[in-house]
């Protein structure tokens, strides 16, 4: 199944201009504020007529400017989820999961409402109301309210923003486990790097109403050229990798294209394929192995590309196998180290600089 979208319209000074499709997984529509996210979400959602465009999931028209169509809302088939969960508070979680099959008039098989259930660990949690739920239980409700209406299309506009770090910290690992399960695309609306780092299949980046970078999440978060719309604070690139050990010392060992990777406590099982997030600004490179040095991390690969900023960075690209990495330095480091493309180079990552969070199934 596969959702393709195309709009354009006018608001005030703003205008809007993108399109783009989203396969199956998890497309992340990611942009600073006032970017247009919401515009477009909303027109997907038949809450805005845009001026132009059309938006398609499959053969199935939503709208189509040209063409005169636009189905109402309640015939889209779209499962929404808002930053805050709208559960119907005199309601018990099992009225409100209730509540969307039978509001979309569907109804699905015990067998497949069991498994969303299951997919977001709330079975516990059925007799109770919605004031009784923490903030990441009542998310997941929200997502199995609009799954069991059997969408075609998922929007999650920002689900985590209203979260704090740990209830996010809870919630992530539902999401990838949805991503990896659901047939169907979602589309994913986020102003956060790491969430998309740990969520997104495809990443669709919005400046200024444009479409500044689109394609698999690994080559945009990578990309040197799509920094200054993801911001280059932020900036850092997402290694594959296999958990392979748990130490007596608290780290656990994982394998990547560039060599083993030590980080501390990983929460997962032995063999466990992870998604690992390295800040561009936690990266040190140095032309030889070193030596003596605290840091336990070197990976080896190939300088592809520098891109020079504004200020005193210069972003370097490294290539391994098939995968990248970023690093932030100074100028005046890739100078004196007289940095060429092409050359082989370690980068050396502290193990306590990637953060929980950054590290993911
Ligand atoms: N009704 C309106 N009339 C005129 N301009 C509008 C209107 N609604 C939004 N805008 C402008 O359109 C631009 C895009 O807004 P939009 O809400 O789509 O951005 P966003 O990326 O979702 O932002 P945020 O992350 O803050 O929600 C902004 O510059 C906003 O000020």
């Amino acid at each position: 199944m596969s959702f393709s979208v195309s709009i354009r319209h006018r608001m005030g000074g703003f205008s809007l201009d993108v399109a783009f499709d989203a396969p199956k997984g998890v497309t992340a529509l990611f942009g600073r504020s006032g970017t247009g996210k919401t515009t477009v979400v909303n027109a997907v959602a038949g809450l805005l007529k845009p001026d132009a465009g059309y938006a398609r999931i499959d053969d199935v028209t939503l709208f189509d400017q040209a063409a005169g169509i636009w189905l109402p809302v309640h015939k889209r088939r779209l499962g929404y989820v808002f930053q805050d969960a709208r559960l119907f508070p005199h309601m018990t979680v099992e009225e409100n999961l209730a509540y969307g099959a039978k509001a979309q008039r569907r109804d699905m098989s015990k067998a497949q409402k069991d498994r969303v259930i299951d997919l977001l660990g709330i079975g516990d949690l059925l007799a109770r109301r919605p004031a009784r739920l923490s903030g990441g239980e009542k998310q997941r409700v929200a997502i199995g309210r609009a799954l069991l209406a059997d969408p075609k299309l998922l929007l999650l506009d920002e689900p985590l923003a209203a979260l704090d770090e740990a209830r996010k910290a809870e919630i992530l690992p539902f999401l990838e486990r949805l991503r990896d399960d659901a047939q169907i695309p979602i589309l994913y609306v986020s102003h956060s790097i790491a969430e998309v780092a740990r969520l997104a299949t495809t990443v669709v980046v919005l400046e200024g109403g444009r479409v500044a970078r689109a394609g698999a999440m690994a080559d945009v978060l990578s990309d040197p050229d799509a920094v200054s719309a993801l911001g280059v604070r932020d900036a850092g690139a997402v290694l594959a990798a296999k958990l392979v050990a748990h130490h007596a010392d608290g780290l656990s060992e994982l394998t990547t294209c560039g060599g083993a990777l030590l980080l501390p406590g990983v929460q997962a099982e032995i063999g466990i394929h992870m998604r690992v997030r390295i800040r561009a600004q936690d990266v040190i490179l140095s032309r030889s192995a070193p030596q003596g040095l605290s840091a336990l991390n070197v990976l080896k690969g190939k300088i592809v590309s520098m891109r020079q900023g504004a200020g005193p960075g210069v972003m370097v690209r490294i290539a391994c196998a098939d995968e990248h990495i970023l690093a932030r330095i100074t100028r005046r480091s890739a100078v004196a180290m007289g940095l060429q493309n092409g050359d082989e180079i370690f980068a050396i990552i502290k193990s306590v600089s990637v953060a929980q969070g950054d590290v993911g199934g």
